[in-house]
């Protein structure tokens, strides 16, 4: 059993030593000031949830969510994602897997629409490259079909790594491209996004999602060095603006969000509670969220601001709507705190801030 090392104990160490020095920030320990002063400035979650979700208006058309994740070893990861989405507030969520992880995932719930369409190698070890290229095209047939539909998608939540699968779904990010729908890349798409940089680079809609092990692998490889803990903002500032623009969620104790130009950090609320899976609510939420605010952008009444972006303005409100329902969660599971209890008390924390009548 994989099991993620709590960093509880540290922040709990942290924390007692900023109560007793004596309030003055040089007096800090290093690593506190390092978060303190990277050049971000903290968003107001609360009021940018309100901002950017919409009211419950009949007329509205059902929005559409899409993850794109699922294989033999990982079934949990992208139900979180689609279930967290649905529960927020899209009308329909989709899951694009692999034949052997559809039929569990469909059995954790019959909200969710699941297609079995994504094909690993072992399925096609015995067939010539031409086969191959015909199975291929047949996947991204089958994800091109649906495209039009999308408001967002969010690509990788337990995706695995192999190596044909991995090939298709480049394929597949090069289409929502075309097609301008908006991408999250969270788990192994990052695997995937770190190693091709170029499939994200300029695309204004795309979101990455890196928790830690996840942002050394983008910032060694993009900018050639290690994660410099005390320039967190600006290092992000620089990684994002080295990949074109593009927005990325930087996860930890404080979230740091950045498209290159401003960097925003969320740390309201928020669970000592490490269960995995955190992150995959967190790929749903960003999934939504920015979908509705790039609606708001459309709408001629409203004057965008650079720094409301609306994958920025997705982010921040992801963030806070997650780390307030971690929170909650924690106060009624306490030690017990799963995932699956976190994504039940989305809706009670989105209500508690933008009731829905
Ligand atoms: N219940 C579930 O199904 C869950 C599945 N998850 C999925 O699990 C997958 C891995 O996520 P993690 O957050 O654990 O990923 P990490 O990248 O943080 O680490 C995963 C593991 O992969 C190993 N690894 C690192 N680089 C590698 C490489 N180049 N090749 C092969 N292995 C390498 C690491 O040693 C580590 O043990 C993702 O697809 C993620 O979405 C998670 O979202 C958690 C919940
Ligand atoms: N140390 C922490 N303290 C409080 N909240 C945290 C901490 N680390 C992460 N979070 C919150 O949990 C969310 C998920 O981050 P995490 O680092 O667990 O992602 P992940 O490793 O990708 O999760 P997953 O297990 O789903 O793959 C973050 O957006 C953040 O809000
Ligand atoms: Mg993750």
């Amino acid at each position: 059993m994989l099991v993620k090392h709590s960093s509880s104990t540290v922040l709990r160490r942290q924390q007692f030593l900023v109560r007793t020095l004596c309030g003055s920030r040089t007096h800090l320990p290093k690593l506190i000031r390092a978060t303190m002063s990277s050049k971000s400035e903290a968003a107001d979650a609360e009021s940018v949830l309100r901002t950017v979700t919409p009211s419950l208006d009949p007329k509205r058309h059902k929005g559409q969510a899409a993850v794109i994740g699922g294989c033999r070893e990982y079934t949990g990861a992208p139900y979180f994602a689609a279930i967290s989405a649905l529960k927020i507030g899209a009308d329909l969520s989709h899951v694009f897997c692999t034949k052997d992880a559809a039929p569990v995932i469909k059995s954790y719930s019959p909200e969710l629409i699941v297609h079995p369409v994504l094909e690993e190698s072992y399925t096609i070890s015995q067939f010539s490259e031409e086969e191959k290229r015909k199975v291929e095209d047949k996947v991204i047939g089958e994800v091109d079909k649906w495209m039009e539909r999308f408001d967002c998608l969010v690509i990788g939540p337990g995706l695995g790594r192999d190596p044909f699968l991995l090939e298709c779904v480049s394929k597949i990010m090069l289409l929502a491209k075309k097609s301008n729908v908006p991408f999250v890349v969270d788990g192994d798409g990052l695997f995937l996004v770190t190693n091709s940089i170029d499939l994200v680079k300029s695309y204004p809609l795309a979101v990455l999602t890196p928790n830690v092990n996840e942002y050394k692998r983008l910032v060694q490889k993009v900018l050639n060095c290690e994660v410099d803990e005390e320039n967190a903002g600006d290092q992000l500032r620089s990684l994002a603006k080295q990949i074109g623009g593009v927005t990325i969620l930087r996860k930890g104790k404080t979230d740091l969000i950045s498209n290159g130009e401003i960097v925003k950090s969320v740390s309201i609320y928020g669970s000592p509670r490490r269960c995995g899976g955190q992150g995959d609510i967190l790929s749903g939420g960003v999934a939504v969220f920015l979908s509705w605010a790039q609606q708001l952008k459309s709408d001629p009444e409203r004057n965008f601001s650079p720094s409301e972006s609306p994958a920025i303005l997705g982010c921040i409100a992801a963030s806070g709507l997650l780390r307030k329902a971690a929170a909650l969660a924690f106060t009624k599971h306490k030690r017990s705190t799963l995932t699956s209890d976190i994504i039940e008390c989305l809706g009670e924390s989105l209500e508690d801030i933008c009731p829905a009548s």
